[in-house]
């Protein structure tokens, strides 16, 4: 599949401190792919340089066919939708009013509007004054700004984090919808549930330095220990590996109707990050 990000080698230095470490990646088109870090790994630093706003101090970046030095232009600025922090909102006017500029703002149709309420679950709530809503419906609003103009690629940095289980869900479901007509989606998160469940292919990035890369079922299959853990209906608890030993004793278990439960070894993609990296990757 054709890849809509190119990343290579890619490094950032501030002043004393280099927060990103010789970077490679792809992302296909089509795609939902995770960065995935604790604070400070250099995730945002990450979606500036690829969206224009930093400029990396060495290596290649290539977004959409273009160069870094074609990232401010009004080409590239209407192919992408960003969701980051500084993502800002008119607070004294209305949700309705606010998408209204932002469709002037971005060239696109005014019955935009009313496809990414849908999308973004807000509809019924347009007539709402920006200060008057919540911080899960501002952030959903946000959502709706960054797609108003069907970017082919969406960069989201943290878009659920600080929202409530309700919220991300809807989040989730309309970037789904949304992934499904064919945006490409690029997710900053340190929210492994998060990743497992949105994300085609996740990256690990720890201190500025991506650690692993992989699709989340293949990487819970590398770090897994292939165990098997059995509980029997006595109580006791097994792990037994892949060995003849082990596989007679499992029949033997069976055919008892011994057992209770019995899983693999899976590990979750937090487990993962801890075993690369060390680190916890805290939600
Ligand atoms: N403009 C800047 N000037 C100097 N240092 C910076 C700047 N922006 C980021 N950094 C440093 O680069 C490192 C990576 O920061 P970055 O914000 O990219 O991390 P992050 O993974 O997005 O963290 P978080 O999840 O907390 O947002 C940090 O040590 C940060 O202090």
């Amino acid at each position: 599949m054709e890849s809509i990000i190119h990343v290579e080698q890619i490094k950032k230095k501030f002043k004393s401190e280099t927060a990103i470490k010789d970077v490679s990646f792809e992302v296909k088109k089509g795609e939902i792919f995770g960065l995935l870090g604790p604070s400070g790994a250099g995730k945002t630093t990450m979606i500036k340089i690829m969206t224009g706003e930093l400029t990396a101090t060495s290596g290649s970046c290539k977004v959409l066919g273009m160069q870094q030095s074609e990232f401010r232009s009004a080409r590239f600025k209407s192919q992408i939708g960003i969701l980051s922090d500084n993502s800002a909102l008119y607070e004294r006017i209305t949700v309705q009013d606010n998408l209204k500029l932002f469709c002037k703002l971005y060239g696109a149709p005014l019955s935009a509007i009313d496809e990414v309420l849908g999308l973004v679950n807000l509809k019924g709530e347009e007539k709402k004054t920006i200060s008057k809503l919540s911080k899960g419906m501002k952030q959903r609003v946000l959502l709706a700004k960054a797609l108003i103009h069907k970017p082919a690629l969406l960069f989201l940095d943290e878009p659920t984090s600080a929202l409530d289980p309700g919220n991300t869900a809807h989040i989730h479901k309309g970037l789904q919808k949304l992934n499904e007509s064919g945006t490409t989606i690029f997710l900053n998160t340190h929210d492994m549930e998060e990743a497992d469940k949105l994300c085609h292919r996740v990256a690990f990035l720890n201190e500025g330095v991506l650690r692993e890369i992989g699709e989340p079922k293949e990487l819970r299959y590398k770090y897994s220990s292939h165990a098997f853990h059995i509980e029997t209906f006595g109580g006791q608890k097994l792990v037994l590996d892949h060995s003849p030993d082990s596989a007679a004793r499992i029949a033997e278990l069976i055919s008892n109707n011994e057992v209770k439960e019995m899983h693999t070894d899976n590990p979750t993609l937090g487990e993962i990050f801890l075993k690369v990296t060390g680190k916890e990757l805290v939600k």
